[in-house]
């Protein structure tokens, strides 16, 4: 088996948190990028799309599996569900974390102690390679600060669908800094995430990226500029950059698709670690944008030697990234 490399011990302690149960809080100072957690789930859940009499039957059997020690560890989970369900169903549906992009999901001993923030400071992330959940900070988190994941996946939602959706699936009003801005800001900050999600849809629109690749990038451009005004530093940001290479890289312009895909890398190593699948995706189209499968995609005629100025840095580096001029002269149209 391939080495794991392991957290690092003491970074948090597992304490009572007001109104919220138990929780993650760091012992000291957490660098942003630094592995929180490594654990391997208590158990796994099927397919949460499938029928929940089945799941159960399935999951009663992994529970039944347990040592006696792991059972009693699964029982004291936290069961916000109440008499809706069996309690082993309410304690797998109050404590599962996705497995990647399959529907499947895991039950964690310490990862599932961790509660929600709608601006969390960390981020879980399933490794398939090692068989492991990883957190990592996304920021620097202060000694003594609550740590955070969002139970909320990836999507820039308002405040009252984020309100509906953890009351629904988990039982609790959220007055997270987020959830407790002044009625104007949170206004302000519901029009930026829905600004967000339409322009993400029109810019990885592929008839778009396609017939208007420059407007794609622009529209990514100002993605950019809605999250750091919205102050947010989760997937989204390696989201973004890799939509931005992707647009890059189908019109076959190999100097911004590298630096973009660089920037999805930087991203995804600090949310997921340098050894998590996608980030070695990322390193690799870093280093070989060209072999990403539609490469060139966008152009009946493109120039690959297209190279970054030398040299350049700071804003004279972004000029030159999001202004897509010579684009029109290769342009599918
Ligand atoms: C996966 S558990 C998290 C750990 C849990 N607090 C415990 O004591 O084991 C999810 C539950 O924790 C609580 N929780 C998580 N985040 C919360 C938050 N931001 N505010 C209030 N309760 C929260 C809710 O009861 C939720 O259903």
């Amino acid at each position: 088996m391939a080495d794991v490399p392991a957290s690092r011990d003491g970074l948090y302690t597992i304490k009572p948190i007001t109104g919220k149960g138990r929780g993650f809080v760091a012992a000291s100072k957490i660098s942003k990028g630094t592995r929180i957690l490594l654990e391997v789930p208590l158990l796994k859940t099927p397919d949460s799309t499938g029928d929940i009499s089945s799941a159960e039957t399935i999951v009663l059997r992994e529970v039944k599996s347990l040592t006696k020690d792991q059972q009693r560890a699964f029982f004291a989970l936290q069961n916000v569900q109440g008499r809706r369900c069996t309690p082993v169903l309410g304690i797998v549906m109050t404590n599962m974390l996705p497995l990647g992009a399959s529907n499947s999901g895991g039950l964690f001993l310490e990862a599932s102690r961790i509660n929600h923030s709608c601006q969390p400071n960390a981020q879980h992330a399933w490794n398939d390679d090692l068989g492991h959940m990883t957190v990592h900070a996304l920021r620097d988190i202060d000694a003594d600060h609550e740590i955070t994941i969002s139970y909320i996946s990836g999507v820039s939602i308002g405040y009252a669908e984020r309100q509906r959706h953890l009351m629904e699936a988990f039982s609790f009003a959220c007055v997270c800094e987020l959830c407790s801005l002044p009625l104007t800001a949170r206004n302000d900050s519901d029009y930026r995430l829905d600004q967000v999600r339409s322009i993400e849809d029109a810019a990885t629109d592929l008839d778009q990226v396609l017939d208007h690749p420059a407007k794609s990038l622009s529209q990514v451009h100002q993605i950019f500029e809605l999250l750091e005004v919205q102050g947010i530093c989760d997937i989204s940001i390696a989201r973004a950059c890799f939509i931005a290479f992707q647009i890059a890289a189908m019109v076959g312009d190999k100097a911004r698709a590298k630096v973009f895909a660089e920037r999805a890398y930087a991203a995804r190593k600090v949310l997921a670690g340098d050894d998590n699948p996608t980030t070695i995706e990322f390193k690799h189209l870093a280093e070989r944008p060209v072999d990403y499968h539609l490469y060139g995609k966008s152009m009946k005629c493109y120039d690959d030697s297209w190279e970054a100025p030398r040299g350049i840095c700071g804003e004279d580096l972004e000029n030159w990234l999001w202004s897509t001029d010579e684009w029109s002269r290769y342009s599918s149209s």
